[in-house]
């Protein structure tokens, strides 16, 4: 696999809050002072942006997020802006908030109680919360982000948009929906996956905090990447044999589109075991595969024998056939993507699982597997995904807005690409074709499920570029064969 070296690694608030220590402790660097570069960093932002803005409304918390909200205040008359300032409560006595405040308040800043606006903003400014944020907010908080949702001013939210869980991309009640982010010293791990999509565009300010400072990261987002040309005295033998698993009565879509993703991701041969009633279908409409009927293990076991890897579970089902393919083929230990029936069967019966293991599922299929509610998956995806990776001792791919990919070690790594065109049939296949073709030319689990998923996703984005409804798993094939080898960005 080919990476640029460009690293952007993720923290959760406690990493966050130990950095801000840290800083503190062993460079020297006051609370205050990093609040005051966050705020310059933060309005040069704004001016960047917008700059024609001058009427400037800041919503500012009680913590130090609202302290950020008060220099960016002070910072913002200083430049000649109209600011109004609401304060949602009073800030801590001592603290850097309350400082903030004060120094807004002597350079002439009045402090309004949060009421509904009645002055129009070219920019709201949130400063609710950051990553203190522990409880749906309530009372002048909740109407306060209500508010700022109705009114179409873009919003630009100070560290984390206010009402989404900096660790978690969760949000416990009603949250801000920004036009973009300005994130201080780290970048926080929820604005990446779930609802973190809430924070817009995101730009991260260092605040001159050392590197050296932050430790080792929780997650890294994933990098655009490819395979490495293909050596020229290759040939199909060397790029492997894919035998996707699948397609009972009326399901012989899902495993042709595993197998044909398969095929477009450069696997040297794709078969495919299913019906008998698929085969005709679909050898005529993809020659390049070889479909067999198979009525059981005794049929499956010689497509067993000449493949390299297996996509299992596409189209299934959890009737006895595909509950009697499914058992022979975990049994001969092959690399394998587990998917879709191939993960409820999982859950109906657990077993030992093959060495080089690739689930796929949704949070559906998440928390089918861990006993749970989808809605407790997407309360916390990280700890979903490392809690699947560690009990299954499998990679896991979580898939959703901002996939997770999770490894048995605990490495954890989000895709930051896809678009909601991809909540359509299919393209839970696809994503499991292509993962099991990138198996099948040699890289590793987790190479083949941070690889797969980028591209399948990065795909996705271009092909929505003609629209994201409508948009069919068939369409990402030409996009993932160009991306694939390097022809577009
Ligand atoms: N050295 C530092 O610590 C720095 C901190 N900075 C800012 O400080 C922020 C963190 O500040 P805080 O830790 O004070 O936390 P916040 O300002 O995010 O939250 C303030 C407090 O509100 C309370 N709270 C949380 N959710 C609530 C809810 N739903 N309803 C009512 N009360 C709720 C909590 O007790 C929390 O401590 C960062 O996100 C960043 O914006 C920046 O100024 C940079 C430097
Ligand atoms: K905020």
């Amino acid at each position: 696999m080919t990476a640029p070296s460009i690293d952007i690694a993720l923290f959760t608030s406690d990493q966050a809050r130990a950095i801000d220590r840290r800083a503190t402790d062993e460079a020297g660097m006051p609370g205050y002072e990093l609040m005051n570069r966050a705020a310059a960093s933060a309005f040069a932002m704004l001016r960047r942006r917008w700059p024609a803005a001058r009427r400037l409304r800041v919503v500012c918390g009680t913590g130090n997020n609202g302290g950020d909200g008060y220099l960016v205040a002070r910072d913002a008359r200083a430049s000649g802006c109209e600011v109004v300032l609401f304060a949602l409560g009073e800030p801590r006595p001592g603290s850097d908030a309350e400082r903030a405040r004060r120094d807004f308040e002597k350079a002439g800043g009045v402090v309004h109680p949060w009421g509904p606006p009645t002055e129009p903003a070219d920019v709201i400014v949130d400063a609710i919360y950051g990553t203190g944020l522990n409880r749906a907010p309530e009372g002048v908080a909740k109407a306060a982000i209500e508010a700022m949702g109705t009114e179409g001013a873009p919003i630009l939210a100070l560290d984390v948009p206010s009402g989404v869980s900096a660790d978690t991309g969760a949000c416990p009640g009603v949250a801000v929906r920004a036009e973009a982010t300005a994130c201080f010293i780290v970048h926080k791990r929820g604005l990446h996956t779930h609802q973190g999509e809430r924070a817009g565009a995101i730009e991260l300010f260092d605040l001159g905090v050392p590197a050296s400072l932050r430790g080792t990261p929780d997650a890294h987002l994933l990098q655009p990447a490819t395979l490495p040309p293909r050596p020229r005295d290759a040939h199909k033998g060397t790029n492997g044999h894919v035998l996707v698993i699948g397609g009972d009565h009326g399901t012989g879509g899902a495993a042709r589109m595993a197998a044909e993703a398969a095929a477009r991701t450069g696997a040297g041969l794709v078969s495919v075991a299913t019906r008998e009633e698929n085969v005709l279908a679909m050898n005529a409409a993809r020659p390049e595969l070889m479909a067999r009927g198979v009525d059981g293990p005794q049929t499956l076991a010689p497509l067993l024998d000449k493949a390299s890897v297996l996509a299992l579970g596409p189209g299934l089902g959890q009737a006895a056939w595909g509950h009697a393919l499914w058992t022979t083929a975990l049994d001969a230990n092959l690399p394998t993507v587990l998917d879709a029936d191939g993960l409820n069967l999982l859950h109906a019966e657990p077993r030992d699982l093959p060495g080089r293991l690739v689930i796929t599922p949704h949070p559906g299929e998440a928390g089918r597997l861990l006993d749970r509610s989808t809605a407790d998956v997407q309360d916390d995806r990280f700890a979903a995904a490392r809690e699947l990776a560690r009990r299954f001792r499998a990679t896991v791919v979580l898939k959703g807005n901002g996939s997770l990919v999770a490894t048995p070690q605990g490495a954890v790594f989000v895709c930051p690409w896809g678009n909601p065109g991809m909540a359509s049939g299919g393209m839970g296949d696809t994503l499991t074709g292509i993962i099991a073709g990138l198996l099948a030319q040699g890289c590793d689990a987790t190479e083949a499920a941070c690889l797969g998923v980028g591209l399948h996703a990065r795909a996705a984005d271009v092909a929505a570029r003609a629209g994201e409804r409508g948009l069919l798993a068939g369409d990402l094939l030409e996009p993932l064969r160009r991306l694939l080898n390097g022809r577009e960005d």
